[in-house]
């Protein structure tokens, strides 16, 4: 049996259901074992990667967040490119059977695909209707709004709510997707892609208003800060918090712990802005092939890969985590096992992604260094929310902190 490694990023919930999958690919045939090993979160997964390749210790699969993309695209003689291994391997494949928007992605300027598209998500806004309802609030009221999300936070606080809202992922979600979102961007130069001059762009009004109402909200007690990446999760889940702005892959772990009535709501934008909403971004991860490896290995990864992507497999991906369904047969399937229907919201994210014809500034970011980009937001970030800067104060200076790095990575490749 030729062994194949794959190295992700999953605990819970979501590493029990790549768990669930790795075991069915290993039963359905006897060529190949692989082999799943969780290497910690996002970052840590991807430096370890990395390191690996540097010391002839690489995995053949590395599960790459979608902040580490322009890393990996640059990173020449450390992958093979996904639409190389399947053509090498002669596995039947059709690039366009993944939807546009997610595709696009993970695609060179010539349009072959780079990494595969396994887990990607877009940020929604979920709601404890119980907390809701405590709070003498209607559960159903519109929240489609950050103006109406600002309503009901100040029910939830008068209420006596502890938390009335919390957030994963700062920058993806208040930054990266605002911009897309109200259709501004998040840097010059089409957010990256059309070339490594990029320079940030996320100090705009949109931005600083954005900013600056959630910095307000933390002042008050409205807003708490629980962490950079998805620490919030456990509040939520533990019903703590009354609204959570976070992945709608928070579906795998809040379907399977919440015991309150919960929602999945759009993201809310701001009223007002000119051509809001947009489209949301994706978020996620893809899986990246790593060079090095054998033809007899790399023909296994071809077959995983192959039938991650099959509708079945991917529909109940899907179902179970609430991640996107990367294909549109995965997304069919899903409708015709009458899923959207009996779990009511879990199609939002998928709207939100698709209902309008992504612009420049909503099809996605790619941008070098990304992953110390926002480690220079987080921190901005953190300040705003701790009532030691303005908005203006933290985007403007975080903007021109990360311009450095962005330069230090146009002279770098
Ligand atoms: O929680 P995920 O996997 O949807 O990822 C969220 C963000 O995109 C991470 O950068």
């Amino acid at each position: 049996q030729t062994e194949i490694e794959w190295w992700h990023a999953f605990t819970g919930r979501l590493g029990d259901l790549v768990a669930e999958q790795v075991e069915t690919f290993n039963a359905s045939q006897s060529e190949y074992k692989v082999v799943a090993s969780h290497k910690g979160n996002y970052s840590e997964t991807l430096n370890a990667g990395i390191a690996a390749f540097r010391a002839g210790e690489q995995p053949e699969i590395l599960m790459v967040f979608e902040v580490g993309t322009a890393t990996m695209m640059a990173a020449q003689g450390a992958i093979k490119p996904v639409y190389e291994v399947m053509e090498d391997a002669g596995v039947t494949w059709d690039p366009d059977a993944y939807i546009g928007s997610v595709k696009g992605y993970y695609t060179n300027t010539d349009g072959q695909m780079l990494s595969l598209p396994f887990n990607s998500s877009t940020p929604v806004l979920w709601q404890n209707r119980d907390a809701f309802e405590e709070a003498g609030l209607d559960p159903d009221m519109d929240l489609s709004t950050w103006q109406q999300v600002g309503e009901a936070l100040d029910a939830l606080k008068a209420a006596g709510h502890d938390c009335p809202l919390t957030t994963a992922w700062q920058s993806w979600i208040h930054l990266e997707n605002l911009s897309a979102y109200h259709n501004v961007p998040f840097a010059t130069e089409n957010n990256g892609f059309a070339g490594l001059n990029t320079e940030l762009a996320f100090n705009s009004p949109t931005h600083v208003n954005h900013i600056q109402a959630m910095g307000d909200w933390a002042q008050d007690g409205k807003f708490v800060y629980k962490g950079r990446r998805n620490e919030g999760g456990a509040d939520f889940r533990a019903g703590t918090c009354a609204l959570f702005t976070e992945s709608s892959a928070g579906y795998a772990g809040i379907s399977s712990e919440a015991e309150f009535d919960f929602e999945v709501r759009p993201l809310p934008y701001w009223d007002g802005v000119d051509g809001a909403p947009q489209n949301t971004i994706i978020g996620g991860a893809s899986l990246w092939v790593m060079a090095g490896h054998s033809e007899e290995e790399y023909k296994g990864v071809a077959e995983l890969l192959n039938f991650l992507s099959s509708p079945e497999i991917q529909a109940k991906w899907h179902q179970d985590t609430g991640y996107l369904p990367i294909t549109a047969a995965a997304g069919e399937l899903t409708k015709e096992q009458g899923f959207y229907e009996a779990n009511p919201g879990t199609d939002i994210a998928v709207m939100q992604m698709t209902a309008k014809q992504p612009t420049e500034n909503s099809k996605g970011l790619r941008l070098g260094s990304f992953d110390q980009i926002r480690g220079i937001i987080d921190e901005e970030l953190e300040a705003v929310w701790s009532g030691d800067k303005t908005a203006q104060a933290a985007l403007d200076s975080a903007v021109e902190r990360g311009n450095v790095l962005l330069r230090r990575f146009e002279a770098a490749n």
